[in-house]
């Protein structure tokens, strides 16, 4: 091992290799890397946590698993080859998520370097965090393609993880899903909400129905309809897609006239939407006129992934995806649910068949399953060299780091052409500062919160706000001045608030809260300005991190451009943006300039306790778009 032979590096950093104890918290593309390069390095003392199991699609690129190890433990099986490098090196593995409480500030403080291999960022955020209050130096890194980058945080020094609001991410409005699709990515987002509709964890926000509050239709158009099939939320008052499919024992023929001639028929009756736009065909069982392929047509020698199914062949799938969907389904216990995966076959050909017959039905262009699948999973392909060299520089930065030598610790991107500055690997050149503003790592956290507080539950505080969207994990809430405890982390204390209204419970405009996460040593204060939300699927609450920029526009303009002009200079890859290795994460609009705004909508990918696999909320899922 590189350590432990004399000359390789000098005498006082091999020392402190061997002594140190290192965390690596993820066992994915990067992890894999890390562990593998530290094990050579000559690292004595490493653990290692990761809560998922080996899948066939990670062996291409996380080469400490085999075809053997699918279904094991990540951590355990990369604990095991990388002692086959070398038996001598302590390596602990833990099988579990970093989120659990569990791993509290003791578990971090053990450590003289943490290192972030996670493709998630609640769960980025939750160690960045824990590190800040452990004051232990964190190496985070991401990849995207070939764009990598690796950062040191290192409290009081440089920049948190959330010292800068993250891009936007592109969200689609609920109308062009249900009503004015234009593009194959609007029939994909529809196709995964009718996963849920039809046999996952439903929600309200992902109707797929035709929406009748339109803003577009709100003159004329629906007319009749309107006045009497729609409820004040703009759906169609009907039973549930679930218990429409249930009563009709999910039969395909019926659904696929129900989705695509009945509720197609319907959207034609709003006529205003269809002024300036070609209008859908509605297609029904059967009547499938398309020429069948040529049996030597380019199209028919393609592989069934790549290659564009006509509508009757997405037909055909479509039922056959049905029919095994409703058994797994109904094996289920009462109340349970499936979740939907990319890499399930049965789920995976359901969305790429309906968001194709959808397509078709709206004259969009249709993709093979291939192309359905890495936009449905947000897929942007993993590419091992690039993991390999950001693995390369995140334990070269801790080589740094054990010596001290923070002012060498600058962040640098990785890139597939040289940057402006004629690099491949373009390092900062200056460590950035901690943002003093951060409602993190800034000594007094602060946010606004604009909240519809006639409208928002305690419950809604806690579950939406606190937890989802400011990444806390038992926050505990006191009225500030008055002494009332709105939320309480001891388990009941505060049940009974649960479904109070935020005003109802004296959390009104002008409002100081100071929410307190125990776990992770957090303040934060929360100024609340109440505002009013009109449509219920509009976002009920807006999360502004830097309350200095509700002052008039003008005092901001310095702060603002500052801002932008360090998000483009640095033109974040995975680090703040999407996440290590493959998949950019499931995160909610965040806008980059001047607040960060999370709506209120839940994630497709939420798993709730039912739901076998113990991954964060926050993976590679749903609406947004790489481009
Ligand atoms: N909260 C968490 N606690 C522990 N490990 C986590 C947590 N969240 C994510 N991870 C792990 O971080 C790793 C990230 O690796 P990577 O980006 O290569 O993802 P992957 O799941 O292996 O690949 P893909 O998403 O392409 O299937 C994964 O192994 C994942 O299980
Ligand atoms: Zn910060």
């Amino acid at each position: 091992m590189a350590a432990s032979i004399a000359g390789v590096f000098e005498e006082n950093l091999q020392k402190k290799i061997l002594e140190s104890k290192v965390l690596v918290v993820g066992a994915g593309g990067i992890g894999c890397e890390v562990l593998k390069n530290l094990v050579l390095s000559g690292f004595g003392d490493i653990e290692i946590i990761d809560l998922d199991t080996i899948d066939v699609s990670n062996l291409n690129r996380q080469f400490l698993f085999h075809k053997e190890h699918v279904g094991k433990s990540k951590a355990e099986v990369a604990r095991k080859s990388a002692l086959s490098f070398n038996p001598n090196v302590r390596i602990k593995s833990y099988h579990d998520s970093i989120l659990s409480t569990d791993y509290g500030v003791g578990f971090y403080q053990r450590f003289n370097v943490v290192l972030n291999a996670l493709d998630n960022r609640q769960a980025r955020n939750h160690v960045n965090r824990m590190c800040l209050t452990a004051n232990v130096p964190l190496i985070e890194s991401g990849t995207a393609g070939y764009n990598g980058q690796i950062e040191l945080i290192k409290k009081g020094l440089s920049q948190c993880y959330e010292c800068k609001p993250k891009p936007t991410q592109k969200t689609f409005p609920g109308c062009t899903i249900r009503n004015t699709p234009s593009e194959p990515i609007h029939c994909i987002v529809w196709a995964k909400h009718l996963f849920n509709q039809l046999f996952g964890e439903s929600n309200a926000d992902e109707d797929v129905s035709p929406d009748t509050a339109d803003p577009e239709t709100a003159a004329e158009a629906g007319k009749e309809a309107l006045a009497t099939e729609s409820n004040n939320k703009g759906n169609v008052e009907r039973t549930s897609t679930r218990a429409w499919a249930q009563a009709n024992n999910y039969d395909p023929e019926k659904i696929f006239n129900k989705l695509f001639n009945e509720d197609i028929k319907y959207l034609l009756s709003m006529e205003t939407l269809w002024k300036t736009r070609t209008p859908p065909q509605p297609k029904l069982w059967g009547e499938f006129t398309e020429a069948c392929v040529s049996e030597n047509s380019v199209e028919a020698n393609k592989s069934r992934d790549q290659k564009i199914w006509n509508i009757e062949e997405c037909a055909k799938v479509f039922a056959t995806s049905i029919n095994f969907l409703k058994d797994e389904f109904i094996k289920l216990a009462e109340g349970d649910h499936l979740v939907w995966d990319k890499d399930d076959k049965h789920a995976m050909d359901f969305v790429a068949a309906c968001a194709n017959i959808r397509s078709k039905v709206f004259g969009i262009s249709q993709k093979s399953r291939f192309e359905v699948k890495s936009m449905a999973g947000n897929i942007i392909p993993a590419i091992a060299t690039t993991n390999a060299i950001t693995a390369g520089i995140v334990v070269m930065h801790t080589f740094k780091v054990l010596q001290e030598l923070y002012d060498q610790c600058q962040s640098v991107y990785i890139r597939l052409r040289l940057t402006g500055r004629n690099k491949l690997f373009d390092p900062d050149k200056v460590m950035i500062p901690p943002n003093p503003k951060c409602y993190v790592c800034s000594p007094k956290p602060e946010i606004v919160l604009k909240v519809d507080t006639k409208k928002m539950t305690v419950k809604s505080l806690r579950d939406d706000v606190l937890i989802k969207a400011l990444n806390m994990v038992q926050p505990d809430v006191i009225i500030d001045g008055k002494g009332v405890i709105v939320i309480s982390s001891e388990e009941g204390e505060t049940e009974a608030n649960d479904n109070i209204l935020l005003k109802d419970i004296q959390i009104v405009d002008g409002c100081i809260l100071k929410a307190d996460d125990y776990f992770q040593n957090y303040e934060l204060s929360i100024t609340v300005i109440h505002k009013d939300v009109e449509r219920d699927d509009a976002e009920m609450f807006e999360v502004v991190a830097d309350p200095g920029l509700l002052k008039p526009e003008q005092q901001n303009l310095t702060a603002q451009s500052t801002s932008k002009n360090n998000v483009a200079e640095r033109m974040e890859t995975d680090g703040n943006n999407s996440d290590s290795d493959c998949c950019i994460e499931d995160e909610e609009i965040i806008s980059i300039l001047s607040s960060v705004v999370i709506p209120k909508k839940r994630k497709l990918s939420d798993e709730g306790p039912s739901e076998k696999r113990l991954k964060s909320n926050n993976e590679d899922d749903d609406l947004i778009l790489v481009d």
